[in-house]
């Protein structure tokens, strides 16, 4: 690192990109909007242009910032063991699509003249990021899982600064880019942080909520989770004699879901509350929730750590290099947390909740060990590097 001197704050323009999943495209939201309150904190602004894929979340969050926001053409390599399989129809459009993707990016580049430029993973980050080398500017790179993803690895091998969200990251990097590290953790969304549980209820229009009993929180992620869901459902009468709760399932699930919860008893079904995706409100219900079942995807561990909450992990078989089973397990062996990395049934995930409703002081001893994993400050540590490379 810089000294602290190469850090200080000067006006800057920055290209950011990355996105595809919540995962990639919050950590970029989050860390755009520290580094322009630190800068104007000392008098000095911020320009941002959002490079991303059209017809994104990327785009949409940007849009609703009002940061700026130019597409370029991305390609998203279908990996196969077969190599037949490999140069599928779809596999070859992608691969033009990437040549075309740089010569936009390279192009915006070099009109924007970013003084850095802030990669956070997500196909569309290749693009962009290799024009940021070609036009010689410093690139940033973000990872937010343990394991670097395809596009960051791509970027690392081109010379960029890598940022990690956990420090056993460090020995997974590519050769070469290990002793340039810096662990800053994943920015969590200062909102996320200050949740009112009061608010929680009222905000959810979930007007049966018992406030004698503990909230369980169960979320899969924007897209919702089936296996969770269907999980969920199976113990739902045991569940609510227990606790009020809160259900984000996908839009894909929830008429079913709400169907099936007909038939519980209406006693019970006053502490349901079913929805598709939990918006602006999730900081209060994060701030209401005693326990949460959860995937173990890399935005919901850091938000999930930087709160310190008791969760029962269930993570998502097919991610990539198995990186939520990774997640899940690091945290259930230093015990911050309780991970189902076998096969999930209804029965295993009761036994995994129960001792968490049945005991607080079980509850508050994990959620205790998961607060001393959070980074709380992640997102001014990657301002931080933001700085320093800029310079
Ligand atoms: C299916 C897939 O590819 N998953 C990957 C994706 O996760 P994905 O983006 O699906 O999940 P993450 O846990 O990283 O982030 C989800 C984000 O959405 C928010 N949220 C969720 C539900 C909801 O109703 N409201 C809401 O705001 C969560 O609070 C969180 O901030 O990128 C992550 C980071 O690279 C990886 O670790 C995951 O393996």
């Amino acid at each position: 690192m810089n000294s602290t001197h190469d850090r200080s704050p000067r006006n800057l323009r920055l290209i950011v990109t990355g996105g595809g999943t919540g995962g990639h495209t919050y950590p970029a939201l989050t860390a755009v909007n520290a580094l322009r309150a630190r800068l104007e904190s000392t008098g000095h602004s911020l320009e941002v242009l959002w490079v991303g894929a059209a017809d994104s979340l990327e785009q949409r969050v940007a849009t609703t910032n009002g940061i700026a926001f130019e597409a370029v053409a991305t390609g998203k390599i279908r990996r196969s063991k077969n190599p037949i399989k490999m140069v599928s129809p779809a596999n070859v459009k992608d691969m033009t699509n990437v040549p075309r993707g740089v010569a936009q990016a390279r192009s915006l580049v070099s009109d924007f003249a970013p003084d850095v430029v802030l990669a956070t993973g997500g196909y569309v980050a290749v693009p962009v990021g290799l024009a940021a080398r070609m036009c010689r500017r410093p690139l940033v790179v973000h990872e937010q899982t343990v394991r670097l993803g395809l596009a960051n690895k791509v970027l690392a091998r081109a010379g960029a600064q890598i940022a990690v969200s956990a420090q056993s990251s460090v020995a997974l990097l590519p050769e070469g880019s290990q002793g340039t590290a810096v662990v800053t953790g994943n920015p969590v969304r200062p909102e996320v942080l200050t949740g009112q549980p009061q608010r929680a209820a009222e905000g959810l229009g979930f007007t049966g909520h018992d406030p004698e009993l503990p909230t369980v929180y169960v979320t899969g992620g924007a897209q919702g989770s089936a296996q969770i869901n269907n999980n969920v459902r199976d113990i739902l009468p045991w569940l609510l004699t227990r606790a009020n709760v809160v259900h984000q399932c996908g839009a894909n699930n929830v008429d079913a879901l709400r169907e099936s919860a007909q038939g519980l008893d209406p006693a019970l079904a006053q502490r349901y509350h079913l929805t598709a995706f939990v918006g602006p409100e999730l900081p209060d219900v994060l701030a209401l929730a005693d326990v949460v079942i959860s995937r173990s995807g890399a935005g919901t561990i850091a938000e999930l750590t930087a709160l310190g909450k008791a969760a029962v992990f269930i993570p998502l078989a097919s991610s990539a290099g198995n990186e939520q089973a990774h997640n899940a397990r690091h945290l259930q062996e230093s015990g911050a947390a309780v991970a189902l990395l076998g096969e999930v049934n209804p029965a295993n995930l009761q036994a995994a909740v129960e001792p968490l409703l049945a005991d607080p002081a079980t509850r508050d001893a994990i959620a205790s060990q998961a607060r001393s994993k959070g980074m709380p400050d992640a997102a001014e540590r990657l301002v931080d590097v933001l700085l320093t490379a800029a310079n």
